[in-house]
This record gives structure tokens, sequence and C-alpha cells, in this order.
């Protein structure tokens, strides 16, 4: 019986979650790190399933950057990354096209399906939803770097999201982008979710990495922090407490509620359930970042 009874109370506490939810979106980026691992994947998905349910509106942006690296390899081409984005020449963005778009996307498409929900994959292969310009970059010196087709994103056909959401469709995007004369764009995936919670008015901005969140001493778990502001963020990377992959995200999530985006969420893909915990409990699992 009290078993039974905590089990109500769980969906009560969520019950206030899902009324101060209702109709917001929330924009869920899958890393390269979490899609490696497929029970992560699956129970990642059945979460945004569930959000979708109860009335969430979620967005799911992809990357993908280990599956491209292991197709670059295969093509006999070696990865090179310029200030954590990736190098990309027309050859190396065909094939982050087919492995972002026609294989990553089209497979979480096809998964969302399988476990009872309702998809559509939005990318330059079927209905593009992302634009962009070139990124220009500058090395410590002031000169521009070559980076190729590397880009950011712009604009987005939000009236296409808003009316795949209302119709009960989680779309997924993977982070290409088409600039002004329809040519690919390789958008790192962060800075690519971050646009698209900025400019479809988010709520949230949820990160599904391989980490629980960001630690205060990178190799210890024991010094995960739950709840940090923009400066801290800013101080972290100043001093090196948040490097490599971390960066781009929160770089992106600072960005992201600088213009608004109510809160930034960095969880682990891999805990079961992560993102309902986060999302509809009390208790937050990962890191909070808020303006
Ligand atoms: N302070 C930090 N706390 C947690 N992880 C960190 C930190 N600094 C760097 N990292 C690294 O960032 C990685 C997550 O970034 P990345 O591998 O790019 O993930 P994703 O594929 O999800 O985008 C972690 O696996 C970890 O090695
Ligand atoms: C320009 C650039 O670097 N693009 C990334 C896009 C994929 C990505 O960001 O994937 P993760 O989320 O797995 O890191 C890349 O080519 O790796």
């Amino acid at each position: 019986m009290n078993d039974a009874i905590s089990k109500a109370k769980v969906l009560v506490e969520a019950l206030g979650w899902i009324r101060k939810f209702r109709d917001r979106y929330v924009v869920v980026k899958l890393g390269g790190s979490a899609l490696d691992d497929p029970d992560s994947v699956r129970r990642c998905l059945s979460d945004v399933i569930f959000m979708e349910a109860v009335g969430m509106r979620p967005i799911l942006v992809h990357g993908g950057g280990k599956s491209i690296s292991r197709g670059m390899a295969e093509a006999g081409i070696e990865p090179r990354f310029v200030q954590g984005r990736r190098y990309t020449d027309e050859k190396t963005l065909e094939i982050a096209k087919k492995i972002l778009a026609d294989e990553i996307c089209e497979s979480l498409v096809d998964q969302i399906k399988t476990l009872g929900g309702k998809s559509v994959g939005l990318h330059v292969n079927s209905q593009n939803v992302l634009t962009g310009q070139q990124l220009q970059l500058e090395d410590e010196n002031g000169a521009a770097v070559d980076l190729g087709r590397v880009g950011y994103v712009t604009g987005i056909r939000s009236e296409l999201l808003h009316a795949t959401c209302r119709a009960g469709v989680i779309p997924v995007l993977p982070s290409i982008a088409l600039d002004a004369d329809g040519g690919g764009l390789n958008v790192n995936a962060d800075t690519a979710a971050a646009a698209v919670a900025k400019l479809i008015n988010a709520e949230k901005l949820v990160f599904l990495s391989d980490v629980p969140g960001i630690y205060l001493d990178k190799d210890d778990p024991a010094t995960l922090v739950q709840h940090l502001t923009v400066s801290r963020c800013r101080e972290l990377i100043a001093d090196g407490t948040i490097s490599t992959g971390m960066v781009p995200k929160v770089e992106a999530a600072l960005e992201a509620l600088e213009v608004g985006v109510g809160k930034i969420h960095i969880i682990d893909a891999g805990t079961p359930h992560s993102l309902l915990l986060e999302i509809y409990s009390n208790l937050g699992v990962g890191t909070e970042i808020v303006a």
C-alpha cells in the first residue's frame, strides 16, 4: 500500500510540472557520445514521447560527430578540428549529410515510431528547416581561419516546426543548414540546438550527453554542480574547468539564455529517465544553468 501511495505521489508531483509546461517548446539535443549507446537512445526517445504525450512540444536536434569521424576514416580522410569545429571540405560535407540526415536522423524517427510516437525528420534531404551562413573565425593573430563548409544557424522555418508540433509529431533535426544559395553547411550540433531554442522561444534547452552534468573537477563525478549562473560558467570556461566538448555546449547555452530561453539543462543520456526526472520532478538530476 505504501508503495502504491508513493507511486501516486510521483504522479501528483509531476502534475504541477505537466501543467506548467503544457504547450511549451523544449529543444532536446542528443550528442554523438550518447548516440553510441542504443539502450540510452531508446530510453531517451521514450522520455521525449512521454513529454509530447503530456502536452509539451519537444524538438529533437542531434549531432553525430563520432559517426562522421568513422565515415571519414572509411573514406580515407583524416578529421581535422579547428577551434572545436570540423574542417569540412565538399567530400566531408557529403559524408556529414549522409550520416546525419539520411542515417542518424531517419533511424531516430523510425525508433520513435516503433516506440509508439509520431515523428518526422526535417532536413536537407526532406523538408529543410535550418538556414545559415558560413562561419568566419580568426586565429589568435586575427588572421582568417579556413573552416570550409562550416556554418551557423541564422534562421528556421518556424511555421513548419509549429505546425509539426501542433499535430503531435516530434520533429527531428540534424545539424546541417542550407545557405542562401542552397549549399550545405556543417553546423556544430550544440550551437544548432541553441539556435533552434532561441528562434522558437523555447522554455528549455536540454543537452543529453555522456556525463551527468558539469564537474568542478573534470575527472571526479562527486564534484557535479547542480546549479550554475552565466557568470560562474564564464569563470569555469576561463580557468579551464570546463574544457573540450563541454565548451561549445556551455557557450551555446549562454547565448540561448541571453535571448530569453528559460533554462538550460545538461544531463546524462545514460541515466535511465534522466529527462523525465529533470523536467517532471522536484529532483534535478544534472546541471541547470540559469540567467
Ligand atoms: N567540467 C566538465 N564537466 C564534465 N564534462 C566535461 C567538463 N569539461 C570537459 N568535459 C568533457 O565534455 C564531454 C562532453 O562533450 P562531448 O563529448 O562533445 O559530448 P556530446 O557528444 O554530447 O556533444 C564529456 O564527456 C567530458 O569529457
Ligand atoms: C562543424 C562541426 O564540427 N560539426 C559537427 C556536427 C556534428 C556534431 O556537432 O556532433 P556532436 O553533437 O556529436 O558533437 C561535426 O562535424 O562533428
